[in-house]
C-alpha cells in the first residue's frame, strides 16, 4: 500500500513517536511524505520514503495529485488545530480529494491507531483491488 505521512511543526514529535511504534507494519509499505515530514521521520527511524515539497511550498498539493490519480491507499495527517497555517487552502484541499476519493484518513492519533491496526488485519486490502491490483502481490 502507498501511505502518505504529514504533519504539522507542533505535531511532528508525534507522528515520529507514532511511526516508531509501528515500524514493523510500515516497513511493509511505500511510504510518502512532506518534505520536513519525511526528513524528520527517516531520521528517526532510518525508513526509506519518498519525500516531496514542504507543505507550505506545494507538498500537500503533490499528495493530493498521487490521490487524485488513485495512487495513495492511506493518509495519515496530524494536523495542528490550535495553530494558523499560510497554506491553510492546501490542507483543506488534500482532506477534501481524501473524501472525494474514499482515502482512509486520520487526522489524529487516535484515528491513526484504528486504521493502521486496520492496515495490519487487511481491512485497507479493498483500495488494492479498487486499483485493480492483488494485495497480496505488491509490497
Ligand atoms: O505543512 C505541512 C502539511 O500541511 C507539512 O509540511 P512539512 O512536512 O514540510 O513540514
Amino acid at each position: 500500500m502507498n501511505i502518505a505521512l504529514i504533519a504539522h511543526d507542533r505535531k511532528k514529535q508525534d507522528l515520529i513517536t507514532f511511526v516508531t511504534a509501528y515500524q514493523p507494519i510500515f516497513e511493509k509499505h511505500v511510504l510518502f511524505a512532506t518534505g520536513t515530514t519525511g526528513l524528520k521521520i527517516h531520521e528517526a527511524t532510518g525508513l526509506s520514503i519518498e519525500r516531496f515539497q514542504s507543505g507550505p511550498l506545494g507538498g500537500d498539493q503533490e499528495i493530493g495529485a498521487k490521490i487524485a490519480k488513485n495512487q495513495m491507499d492511506l493518509v495519515i495527517f496530524f494536523r495542528d488545530p490550535l495553530t494558523a497555517q499560510p497554506h491553510e487552502p492546501d490542507v483543506t484541499a488534500l482532506i477534501r480529494l481524501c473524501d472525494v476519493y474514499n482515502v482512509p484518513l486520520a487526522t489524529n492519533m487516535g484515528t491513526a491507531e484504528v486504521l493502521i491496526r486496520g492496515l495490519e488485519h487487511g481491512d485497507v486490502d479493498w483500495r488494492a483491488y479498487f486499483r485493480g491490483q492483488n494485495p497480496r502481490l505488491e509490497k
